[in-house]
């Protein structure tokens, strides 16, 4: 079993990318649907509860997320956002292993994880392969803009990550996601097609 990690800027296209390659038979691996499931574990909302009180929880008493995103996105926030990335990122670990393991046992050929903190949470050990999906910053703020994110929230994700330029150099082959989906379609079944079909023997 293949494992590809997917990383990138915000809207980069790494969803795009993995779709791509779950329609060519790869299992998805979600970091930010991973940590949303943590977020609902009770230890981890009662510790969020404890750090930024009753009012980051909605009427379920489940987190709210945007309320949360207040307060660990931004310059001054720097010891929330390590709060919370102590709290998520070893419980979003060990549910991405056991997923793994899970597909293991299932002999799947190629499981793709896309997680934007791939290198950032230190699970660049959980993949055989890193590839960087890259957009010019215009286009990336433009696809974010059109999803409803303000240009403040997209600033203050990007300056939580590391810089683009520092991604690129831990990722094992960067997918060119400046032009047409389609172009970027080929490219991704090229890579497919050495990551997997070439080793079945095709
Ligand atoms: C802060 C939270 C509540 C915001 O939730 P929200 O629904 O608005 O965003 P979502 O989870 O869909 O993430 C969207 C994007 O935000 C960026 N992002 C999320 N968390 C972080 C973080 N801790 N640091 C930097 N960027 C982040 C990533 O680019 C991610 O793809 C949530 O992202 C969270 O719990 N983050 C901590 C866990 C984590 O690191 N998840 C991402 C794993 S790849
Ligand atoms: N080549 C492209 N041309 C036009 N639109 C694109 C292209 N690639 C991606 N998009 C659009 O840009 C938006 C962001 O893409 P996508 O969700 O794949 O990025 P992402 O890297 O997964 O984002 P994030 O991790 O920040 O959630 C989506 O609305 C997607 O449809």
């Amino acid at each position: 079993m293949k494992v590809v990690g997917l990383v990138g800027g915000v809207a980069s296209g790494k969803s795009l990318v993995a779709k791509r390659l779950a329609e060519l038979g790869g299992k998805i691996l979600s970091g930010d649907e991973t940590g949303h499931a943590v977020l609902r574990d009770p230890e981890v909302i009662e510790a969020i509860r404890a750090r930024w009180g009753s009012e980051v929880l909605d009427s379920q008493g489940q987190v709210d997320r945007p309320s949360v995103a207040r307060h660990v996105f931004g310059d001054d926030k720097k010891e929330d956002r390590k709060f919370l990335d102590q709290l998520t990122h070893p419980r979003i670990k060990q549910k991405l292993l056991a997923e793994l393991e899970a597909h293991r046992a299932a002999d799947e050929k190629l499981v793709v994880l896309d997680a934007a903190l791939l290198l950032e949470a230190g699970w660049r050990d959980l993949c055989d392969v890193v590839l960087f999906v890259d957009a010019p910053h215009e286009a990336r703020l433009a696809r974010a803009r059109s999803r409803g994110w303000s240009d403040a929230m997209f600033a203050a994700r990007e300056q939580a990550q590391w810089p683009l330029e520092k991604k690129r150099t831990h990722a094992s082959a960067v997918i060119d996601n400046s032009g047409t989906t389609a172009a970027t379609l080929q490219q991704v079944d090229e890579i497919f097609d050495l990551l997997v079909s070439r080793q079945c023997g095709r």
